[in-house]
């Protein structure tokens, strides 16, 4: 038996792991707000997940190539995989007359030059902050028997895989956020063998049970050994010791065959070191799955026991894509996952909760075409999968009572310290004075210096009692002020009373601002074309945002300048002027009510800092020093509580914002498309011929709004590049690279060229609404604007 070469050991930075909480079971929350970016490939409205495909192709082995087998796989750019036909056989007309290649798209295609490292970051490295975040992920690798599976998920020593980079990733990350958070994370290490589930950890203990918790649904390995992990050596040593006892054999399609499907589990636990009122921890699971590959026995030539196992993997693999089958199509109800162990484990990861990543796997040579079209029609059926994600929270009960603990017991500690402060005052006024001579017997007179020295104890405590008094009405003033500024910030509006929908005002105010703004400026082009005298009203306005800004007294007299030009401006321009106005006043007036409550908040910064450090010179005992410590953690305490709460809500409240610059920017689309479509529409009622490279240009357009987005970029600003428009004739390809772009060597930006056709698109309206007047479109094209 041949076994795989041990997992590699790469050192990376530790990371100390806390002892495990005591847990209550598991609560799913479906927000999904601290993972921004990661969201966006997530479907906001049912928080559905889109299986992500990536498919790999290997390069050609050396046998392959002395050989000399061809390659047919290929992958054209990062999305797009082809599959050539091998040369037609001129004796099978059937075969000559099929389709010379297949095309497939994949959200992402590695060949041959396409390193570890680049297979990592683009398919692993962002699912560790889902993991980190308590979400699950898992990541699996698919594919024909020496496609290149344990390579992708192993590697070696030199060159090691996802797993071993994903660890060490795992662990440096924790270590980066050790500071604030604790971490708990075990791993366990499992294979399917012949339908067999053995610990790879721990070999000695036979086989394993599948269980189905009835609670949560979730497939359990009974018995199986999950180990507390602290650091990537630890990791390491788990990972080569499960390697090593994974069962591989030579096969005549690969010398190193994995005959089993190895399942590497990492559960992730973390807790905030910050005193989380929510006391929630966040329990993250990462699978990482080398499967076993599918094989014809021709190819493998296995006899006995070698085919045994290859009927066996045969079976698990034909259930897999049963269930990725039913599952593309939507069946979600129907799908057998019961058929085999494989899909009963792989169940989570491809209809539950879960962000799973499928990385299939193809060989280049034309001999192993049939079994890579299969990978490949698999993997672009498997595109259709989507899981439901659930943040999963864990309730740790005694986190919140031990946070409340500790502000009970400060407190209480700060009353008996006070008590007894008070009670040696007592005894102090008792020694010295008549009300409490304890003797009872006649009141000695106190000398001069005796009661010089009382007065001053005395005035000393008065004085650190005013000062207590002080600190505690600063503290409260400060958190009030905190909250009166997330207030102002939060508060757009005061008419709509919605204290969290400011920001989102606010926005609202600029769009309608930009909005508007168009308006005036339609006005002004209009005007400029007619040959009338500019109004520069948006020079005004700008006028009125400088005066606003300045406080000067009446801003509203510059809106009310007598206007010199015969004719009144049309209704939607002084409709618009005056919103315009309105939108400048109300901006303004928040940007004041924010940096007022900022002076404020930072005059009682300062004030608490000076009475910080005037403090402790009063304090004259150690019960005092400790009062005051107490006295000033349990107000930082309060204090962070009250910069936690403002942190969350205006998070909550940027990703409103996001949601709104997303609208804003589908909207600025639907605008562009009405403007090409109404625009050509008026080429074409006007009998005009369009010019070839305008025509190109917008078969482009055309053909970019049904790429998707990052295709899209890529390919608008690569074609965007090969036009220049110079303003004094057609617009011309480019071909050399100096000669592209605006002349100061920049390309110019979409908006400009969007403002452009918006311009001429308003000019040949104009020109052609005068009598006898028929713009050409060769003049429109030379038509010199400046957006
Ligand atoms: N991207 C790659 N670059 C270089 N060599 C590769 C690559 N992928 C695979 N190989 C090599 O191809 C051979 C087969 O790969 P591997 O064992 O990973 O296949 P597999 O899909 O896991 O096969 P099986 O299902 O039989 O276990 C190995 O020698 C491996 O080193």
């Amino acid at each position: 038996m041949v076994k795989k070469a041990p997992a590699p050991l790469i050192s990376a930075g530790r990371a100390t792991v806390a002892p495990p909480p005591r847990v209550l079971p598991v609560l799913q929350d479906d927000s999904l707000t601290d993972l921004d970016d990661l969201e966006s490939s997530t479907n906001k409205t049912n928080k559905q997940s889109r299986l992500t495909v990536a498919l790999r192709i290997r390069p050609l082995s050396k046998q392959e190539k002395d050989k000399g087998l061809t390659k047919i796989a290929q992958a054209v750019d990062s999305q797009m995989v082809v599959l050539h036909e091998p040369e037609p056989d001129r004796n099978d007309p059937l075969r000559q007359k099929r389709q010379q290649e297949k095309q497939f798209m994949f959200d992402m295609a590695f060949d041959e030059f396409i390193d570890q490292d680049e297979v990592y970051n683009k398919t692993t490295k962002d699912i560790l902050d889902f993991v980190l975040g308590g979400y699950h992920a898992t990541i699996f690798a698919y594919g024909p028997t020496g496609a290149g599976k344990t390579h992708t998920m192993v590697g070696y020593n030199s060159n090691p895989g996802i797993m071993v980079r994903a660890l060490n990733d795992l662990f440096q990350r924790m270590h980066e956020a050790a500071e604030e958070d604790q971490f708990d994370v075990t791993m366990s290490y499992l294979e399917v063998y012949n339908e067999n589930i053995r610990d790879l950890l721990r070999p000695g203990t036979g086989h394993l049970d599948l269980r189905e918790d009835a609670r949560t649904n979730e497939i359990k390995v009974a018995g199986l050994l999950e180990v507390k992990i602290t650091n990537t050596d630890m990791v390491m040593n788990m990972l080569q010791k499960g390697n090593k006892n994974r069962t591989v054999e030579a096969t005549a399609a690969n010398a190193t065959s994995s005959r089993s499907h190895a399942l590497l589990q990492v559960n992730v636990h973390r807790r905030s070191k910050l005193k989380d009122v929510k006391g929630k921890v966040k329990a993250g699971r990462l699978f990482m799955i080398d499967l076993a590959g599918s094989e014809r026995a021709s190819q493998t030539k296995n006899r006995g026991q070698r085919l045994n196992e290859g009927a066996h993997i045969n079976r698990s693999l034909l259930a897999l894509a049963n269930c990725i089958n039913a599952l593309a199509k939507g069946d979600a109800k129907y799908v057998n996952f019961r058929d085999s162990k494989l899909t009963r484990l792989l169940k989570d990861a491809l209809s539950g909760n879960c962000k799973t990543v499928m990385i299939a796997h193809i060989a280049p040579s034309a001999v192993q075409r049939e079994e890579s079209f299969n990978t490949l029609v698999y993997a672009d059926r498997a595109k259709n999968i989507s899981n439901k994600l659930k943040k999963n929270v864990v309730d740790v009960k005694y986190h919140v009572t031990q946070y409340q603990e500790i502000i009970n017991d400060l407190k209480g500690e700060i009353q008996r310290l006070k008590t007894k402060i008070d009670d040696d005052g007592d005894e102090l006024v008792g020694k010295k004075g008549s009300k409490s001579n304890p003797l009872g017997g006649p009141q000695r007179k106190l000398s001069p210096e005796e009661e010089a020295r009382r007065k001053a104890e005395q005035e000393a405590l008065a004085r650190l009692k005013a000062l207590q008094d002080d600190l505690v009405q600063t503290f409260k003033k400060q958190m009030d002020l905190k909250l009166e500024l997330l207030i102002v910030i939060l508060l757009a509006n005061p008419a709509r009373h919605e204290l969290l929908d400011v920001e989102n005002s606010m926005l609202a105010l600029a769009m309608e601002y930009e909005r508007q703004e168009l308006v005036v400026k339609e006005y002004e082009a209009d005007l400029a074309l007619r040959g009338r005298k500019p109004k520069n009203l948006l020079a005004k306005l700008d006028k009125l945002r400088e005066n606003c800004g300045q406080n000067s007294p009446a801003p509203d007299d510059l809106m009310d300048e007598p206007d010199t030009d015969e004719d009144d401006d049309p209704e939607d321009v002084a409709q618009a002027m005056d919103e315009l106005t309105f939108i400048i006043r109300e901006q303004t007036r928040y940007d004041d009510m924010k940096a007022d409550i900022e002076k404020q908040l930072d005059e009682c910064r300062h004030k608490a800092k000076v009475l910080e450090e005037e403090l402790p010179q009063q304090i004259n005992t150690q019960e005092q020093r400790e009062v005051y410590m107490l006295l000033l953690r349990v107000h930082e305490l309060e204090i962070e509580r009250t910069e936690l709460q403002r942190d969350a809500l205006l998070r909550e409240h940027q990703l409103r914002r996001r949601d709104l610059l997303l609208v804003r920017h589908e909207m600025q689309r639907n605008l562009c498309d009405q403007i090409i479509t109404r625009q050509r529409q008026l080429i074409s009622d006007n009998g005009g011929a369009v010019p070839e490279d305008l025509e190109k240009l917008y078969e482009v357009y055309v053909q970019e709004l049904q790429l998707p987005n990052r295709e899209r970029e890529q390919r608008l600003s690569g074609e965007l590049n090969l036009f220049r428009y110079d303003g004094s004739g057609p617009a011309t390809r480019v071909t050399s690279s100096k000669s592209r772009g605006s002349s100061d060597g920049k390309l110019p930006s979409l908006q400009n060229q969007q403002n452009t056709l918006f311009i001429k698109r308003q000019a040949l309206m104009t020109a052609n609404r005068r009598p006898n007047s028929n713009m050409s479109i060769k003049s429109f094209l030379r038509m010199d604007v400046n957006p």
